[in-house]
C-alpha cells in the first residue's frame, strides 16, 4: 500500500481561506474509502501535500450524514465531508465551507453568480453560503455558551494554562457547534508570547476536546453607520495544531469579546488572524462569517 492509500493517483485540489489550508478531494458518488491514516499522510507538511485539513466533495445523498442536511434543506446537493489533519472528523469548518463552495463554483458544480446563494450540507446541518463577487458569507447557524449567563457574568467557565504565559487564565466556552474556548489577553505582547506548539491544560477538561482562541480586543471603529468591533486572534485547532485562521474560531472569538463587553457592544466584528481578516456578524441567536476563499493548485499524489 502507498502512504496515501485511497488518495493515491486521485485528482486533488488545494485551497485556503485566510491561509487555513485544505486538500479538496472530489468524490461525487461517495465511492472513496477514506481512512484517517490517508488523511494524516496527505496533510503531512513534509512527507505529503501539507494542509490543515481535508475536505471530501461528495453528494449529500451519497452518505448517511447527508440525510440530516437534506431533511433540513432538500437543495443541499453537495456535502462538505471535513477532516482535521490528524484524521479526526469535526462538526464544522467555517473557512473550509467557503473554500468548498468556491471549489463547487469554479468547477461548475453549482451555479453561483455574484449576488447569489447556495445551500450545502455539513455535519452541523444545511448551511447557506452567499457570494458577493469577491467574498463568501456563511450562515453559520446557532451559537451557544454552555456555561450560560453565569459564565458570562463571571467572565469564564474554564481555567486554562497556556505554555509561554504566566499563571492560569479564564476561558469562556463557545459552541459553534464545534467546541471552542476563548481566552482574552491584555496585549499583543502576551499574544505573541503564547507557545501554541505545547499542549494547554484545561480545568475542567473539555470532554470532546476544544479549539483554543487567544484574543486581544482592539476597541471599536465606526463602520457604515454602526460601530464595528475589532479583535486580534491566534488559534490552536483541535486535531491540527496552530493554524493561521479558524472560521468557527473567529465566530467564537467575536461572540466571547462581545459578551465580555456587555450590553451595547457591536454586533459586527472584524477578526484579524495571522492569515488575514474575516467579518463576523451576530444576528441574535445566529451568526454569519464573511471572508475570502482561494484555490491554489490541482495535484496528484504519487504512490
Ligand atoms: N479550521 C476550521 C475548524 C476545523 C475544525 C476544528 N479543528 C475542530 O476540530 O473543531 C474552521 O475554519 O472553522
Amino acid at each position: 500500500m502507498t502512504p496515501f492509500g485511497a488518495l493515491t493517483g486521485r485528482a486533488l485540489t488545494t485551497g485556503h481561506g485566510t491561509e487555513n489550508d485544505f486538500i479538496l478531494v472530489p468524490d461525487p458518488d461517495g465511492e472513496l474509502r477514506l481512512d484517517a491514516a490517508d488523511v494524516v499522510a496527505a496533510c503531512d507538511r513534509h512527507a505529503g501535500l501539507g494542509a490543515d485539513g481535508l475536505i471530501r466533495v461528495v453528494r449529500s445523498a451519497a452518505l448517511p450524514e447527508g440525510a440530516t442536511a437534506l431533511a433540513e434543506d432538500p437543495t443541499a446537493e453537495w456535502f462538505m465531508d471535513y477532516r482535521n489533519s490528524d484524521g479526526s472528523v469535526a462538526e464544522m469548518c467555517g473557512n473550509g465551507v467557503r473554500v468548498f463552495v468556491h471549489y463547487l463554483r469554479e468547477r461548475g458544480l453549482v451555479e453561483l453568480p455574484a449576488g447569489g446563494g447556495v445551500v450545502v450540507g455539513t455535519r452541523a446541518g444545511a448551511r447557506r453560503v452567499t457570494f458577493d463577487g469577491e467574498r463568501y458569507t456563511v450562515e453559520m447557524g446557532t451559537w451557544a455558551m454552555p456555561g450560560g449567563a453565569e459564565a458570562v457574568a463571571a467572565g469564564y467557565d474554564v481555567v486554562v494554562r497556556v505554555p509561554g504565559l504566566d499563571g492560569p487564565r479564564g476561558g469562556l466556552r463557545v459552541t459553534m457547534p464545534n467546541p471552542h474556548t476563548v481566552v482574552a489577553l491584555p496585549d499583543e505582547g502576551e499574544l505573541a508570547a503564547a507557545v501554541l506548539t505545547g499542549e494547554p491544560a484545561y480545568e475542567p477538561v473539555p470532554p470532546l476536546g476544544t479549539n483554543l482562541e487567544l484574543v486581544v480586543p482592539l476597541g471599536e471603529d465606526e463602520g457604515d453607520g454602526e460601530p464595528v468591533g475589532r479583535v486580534r486572534m491566534r488559534v490552536l485547532e483541535r486535531g491540527v495544531g496552530e493554524t493561521r485562521s479558524c472560521g468557527t474560531g473567529t465566530c467564537a472569538a467575536a461572540l466571547a469579546v462581545r459578551a465580555w463587553a456587555g450590553p451595547g457592544a457591536p454586533d459586527t466584528w472584524r477578526v484579524l488572524v495571522p492569515g488575514g481578516e474575516v467579518t463576523v456578524r451576530v444576528l441574535g441567536e445566529t451568526v454569519t462569517l464573511t471572508g475570502p476563499a482561494a484555490l491554489t493548485a490541482d495535484v496528484t499524489l504519487l504512490g
